[in-house]
């Protein structure tokens, strides 16, 4: 669980800011990251917020684009990462045909169609380079329903050419879910398209109870507030539901308590729940895996076999066909030093 907008280098931030002379808090990295990035908690919407500052310089600009893709994969290549999947809102890069343009820009010719078309270059450009898999999500918007359609359009064009799912990402408190939304997952699930939701976030139990009823989602996105309903917690720990945790983020967006002795994974992890350890915006948290990776070690007294365990469980809740999943999970078991089909 990464998103790419949250996981741009501040360097080239700052490249294309200087290049398209949009102005930008700061002129060093340093001074950058003192403004994006933040290490005591906020409210998932003031984190949000973030996003604001430096997305100027990045959407509307096709090698922007391409770019952040394409050195996203470099990144997770020297974390050591095997497989991805990136998420993004195609809107949220464009300048064209996306109403309201955002983030203040002028209009111009980037279409959302566009955006896909160039991440999916950086991120084949990126797997051939540093010699990785990446695959792609593409977000829904919770506040922004009329996107919704045209984002599940996209994954169904994009389908296998980087694109496995869609998501709903942003506010979850914002309001019900649209019925826009609600289309677009219905049309995803007849089309073959994977499907996460962001839910039980920052949002209550409710929230899961929706994405998989009704949005028939087939993983959840954070989920740490479905302890708060132990019916529904018990019932998605016998289905294996996989829930995307990032332990540093549900800190920093204040969906967890800060004390790490009454942190949801803990229960999670004694209960062998399907879940991964994931870093969901590096940029602002000032993060890598390691950092998460870190977290658990440290401060949930993970051990060697939790953190295979929970990585073989992410390659097995991937969004990945069969074939290539399996293969992910025997490039898993060799390097854990495991019988392959027979993981103990
Ligand atoms: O932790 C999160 N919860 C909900 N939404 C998020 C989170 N991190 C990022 N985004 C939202 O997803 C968009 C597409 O990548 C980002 O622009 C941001 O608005």
């Amino acid at each position: 669980h990464v998103h790419l907008d949250g996981a741009i280098k501040p360097e080239t931030i700052l490249h294309f800011g200087k290049k398209r002379g949009i102005p930008l808090p700061g002129d060093t990295v340093e001074d950058l990251l003192e403004l994006i990035s933040y290490s005591e908690p906020l409210t998932l919407t003031q984190f949000l917020e973030k996003f604001a500052l430096y997305m100027p310089a990045i959407a509307g600009d096709r090698d922007a684009v391409r770019r952040i893709a394409y050195e996203f994969v470099e990144t997770k290549a020297k974390e050591g990462v095997i497989y991805v999947e990136v998420r993004y809102s195609p809107h949220l890069l464009a300048n064209c045909k996306v109403h309201p343009v955002p983030w203040d820009q002028e209009e111009g010719d980037l279409t959302p169609d566009e955006v896909v078309h160039l991440v999916n270059q950086g991120l084949q450009d990126g797997e051939r380079d540093f010699n990785i898999k990446a695959r792609s999500i593409l977000c829904c918007m919770r506040h922004m329903p009329s996107w919704s359609l045209e984002v599940v359009e996209l994954c169904k064009k994009y389908q296998n050419n980087t694109v496995v799912a869609i998501d709903l990402a942003g506010d979850e408190l914002v309001s019900e879910t649209f019925p826009e939304h609600r289309k677009a997952y219905e049309e995803a699930e007849r089309c073959g398209i994977h499907r996460t939701v962001h839910a039980g976030e920052v949002g209550p139990p409710s929230v899961i109870k929706e994405a998989i009823n009704v949005l028939k989602t087939e993983r959840i996105g954070h989920g740490y507030h479905v302890l708060e309903d132990p019916a529904l917690y018990r019932e998605l720990l016998s289905k294996k539901m996989h829930f995307e945790t990032c332990p540093w983020s549900s800190i920093l967006t204040g969906a967890c308590d800060p004390d790490f002795r009454k942190h949801p994974l803990i229960q999670f992890r004694k209960d062998k729940a399907n879940y991964s350890l994931n870093t969901d915006d590096p940029l602002v948290f000032n993060s890598s895996i390691e950092t998460d990776y870190r977290i658990a070690k440290q401060s949930l007294d993970f051990t060697e076999e939790e953190f295979k365990r929970v990585n073989i469980n992410a390659a097995q809740s991937s969004f990945l066909p069969e074939k290539e999943k399996k293969e992910l999970l025997s490039k898993l078991y060799e390097a854990y030093g495991m019988v392959p089909n027979n993981p103990s």
